[in-house]
């Protein structure tokens, strides 16, 4: 029998008082693709980086191929054939593709054979594995599901033969990962051994031969995918049964509360991302643009927010215009954002959580009088949203960073959607929230709304958008193609969203 890629024996890892990985054991066998499910902060990030060499584990073994090793360092992961494919890409945005593949790979190579011998590597590993992207193209010009590809290669190229890939599907559209996953199945079909970290069970089900379930801290079950199931695997997560569907009366929609007409935006390179888009949003309701991310939903989020300035058109907040781009007055006037990339826009990560809490609502009267804040407040209005929300561990003074990448999700939605907003617009929310966790934002916006709140949903997961939305307008190169109900066929609205279809919304 064959070793296992890679063996895990009584892997134990603490953050101070935070004992992130538990006396883990773990199996992975050579030419799999395995998966690796838990709850927001249940140890799975901690436990790659160990195996990748960012973190040492305070015991226990990894042993790779059979052979008990030693990983101090990310370079020893690589000299291994360990690598990593980010959730945040690690790539040099201005230069190009090839560069990026050649930057850092081992010297050596690099001085036998230089860059016309790294093309031909390039070139001959793309058509391997499926993975093509122009070498000369610059990675900054990129989608993402191409600079994923990069990504990739720059693992291969220095001879990975494990793969570990955290979230991978987070940032892509459906169709990217698709195509994602082609590749998974080429890497398997020539031997590799692939880990996936996901929180989409579905991806799980889809993709991997063995799934593994960790729960705070520790490695609670391994299955063969064949016999498992999304059901199971969500109450291995979380530890009791998940409704993995949202329960919503009609809506009763009352009042426009905001109103866009015919919005029109330009990006930094001057480039036309909004062409005229209207929409009114009523107390009571939840309306949902679905669409395949980068067709001007963003920058309508952005827009209504008060962070892009429109070219031309208006928006309304609660019957008043916005006057200008300035979202403390948009703020001030009604509404609350959640944007849909946390570490661009709603987090400082070198914060403690307890600054986040606050941030942008810093001079609400609640926090203090006159520009000194008062600390007890904030403190407790922090700990109210963590409890709200569930944020673990539930610890104001934690520096946000340090906090797994769903819980940083959910201190941006608690601050924004606990602030009683009239409007609140939101973006993708629950993108690398777990499953019970997806459950309870899921509530808490239908709760809002039947509070006679007005919420416009962004989201990239056709799911999400049909369980939440009681009205659907689909966005399509910064334009929208047409309304339909909850109701609405998935086969028409995935036309809409290609660009097929007539019926312009209002
Ligand atoms: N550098 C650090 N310092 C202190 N605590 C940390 C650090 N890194 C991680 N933690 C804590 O370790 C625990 C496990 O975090 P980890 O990122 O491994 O979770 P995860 O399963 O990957 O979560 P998610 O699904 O949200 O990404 C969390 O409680 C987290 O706050």
């Amino acid at each position: 029998m064959t070793a296992p890629a890679i063996e895990l024996v009584g892997v134990d890892k603490s953050f101070g008082p935070v004992h992130a990985n538990r006396d883990i054991n773990l199996r992975v066998e050579k030419g799999t693709i395995h998966g690796i499910v838990g709850e927001n902060g249940a140890g799975k990030s901690t436990l790659m980086s160990i195996l990748y060499g960012f973190y040492q584990a305070d015991r226990g073994e990894i042993r790779v191929n059979g052979r008990r090793v030693r990983i101090p360092d990310s370079q020893a992961a690589i000299a291994l054939g360990i690598g990593m494919v980010h959730q945040h890409f690690m790539l040099v945005e201005p230069f190009t593709v090839l560069e990026n593949v050649m930057l850092g790979a081992e010297g050596g190579r690099l001085l036998r054979g230089g860059a016309a011998r790294a093309r031909a590597e390039l070139a001959r590993l793309a058509r391997e594995y499926g993975l093509e992207v122009d070498p000369d193209a610059v990675v900054g010009d990129l989608p993402v599901g191409q600079q994923q590809r990069v990504e990739i290669l720059k693992a291969l190229y220095r001879g990975a033969e494990i793969l570990i890939l955290d979230e991978p599907t987070g940032v892509l559209t459906p169709d990217e990962a698709d195509q994602l996953f082609r590749i998974l199945d080429q890497l398997r079909a020539q031997g590799k051994t692939v880990l996936l970290i996901t929180h989409k069970l579905r991806e799980i089900m889809a993709a991997t031969d063995a799934v593994s379930v960790m729960r705070a801290g520790r490695m609670v079950a391994t299955r063969a995918t064949a016999d498992t199931s999304v059901e199971e695997l969500a109450e291995l997560m979380v530890g009791r049964r998940v409704l993995l569907r949202v329960d919503k009366g009609p809506a009763r929609p009352g009042e426009v509360r905001l109103r866009v007409a015919d919005a029109r935006a330009h990006d930094a390179q001057g480039v036309e991302r909004l062409r005229g888009v209207s929409l009114e949003v009523r107390a009571g309701e939840i309306v949902g643009i679905a669409g395949v991310a980068g067709n001007g939903q963003s920058e309508l989020l952005e827009a209504i927010a008060g962070i892009r300035p429109l070219s031309a058109g208006r928006i309304e907040i609660c019957g008043a215009p916005l006057a200008r781009p300035d979202p403390a007055l948009a703020r001030r006037m009604g509404l609350a954002h959640v944007p849909e990339d946390r570490h661009r826009m709603g987090l400082v990560t070198r914060f403690p959580a307890r600054e986040n809490a606050i941030l942008g609502y810093h001079r609400a009267p609640r926090y203090g009088n006159g520009p000194f804040l008062d600390q007890g407040r904030v403190l407790e209005a922090c700990r109210e949203l963590m409890a709200a929300f569930d944020v673990r561990p539930p610890d104001p003074h934690l520096k946000t960073a340090n906090f797994s990448g769903g819980n940083q999700q959910k201190i941006v939605l608690a601050r924004e959607i606990e602030r009683d907003p009239e409007v609140l617009i939101v973006g993708q929310p629950t993108r690398g929230v777990d499953v019970g966790a997806i459950e309870a934002i899921h509530r808490r916006l239908i709760e809002l709304r039947d509070a006679g709140k007005a919420i416009l949903l962004v989201s990239v997961e056709l799911d999400e958008i049909r369980a939440l939305s009681d009205r659907i307008l689909v966005m399509f190169d910064g334009r929208l193609m047409g309304e339909r109900d909850a109701a609405a066929d998935e086969r028409e609205l995935g036309l809409l969203m290609s660009g097929v279809g007539a019926g312009r919304a209002a």
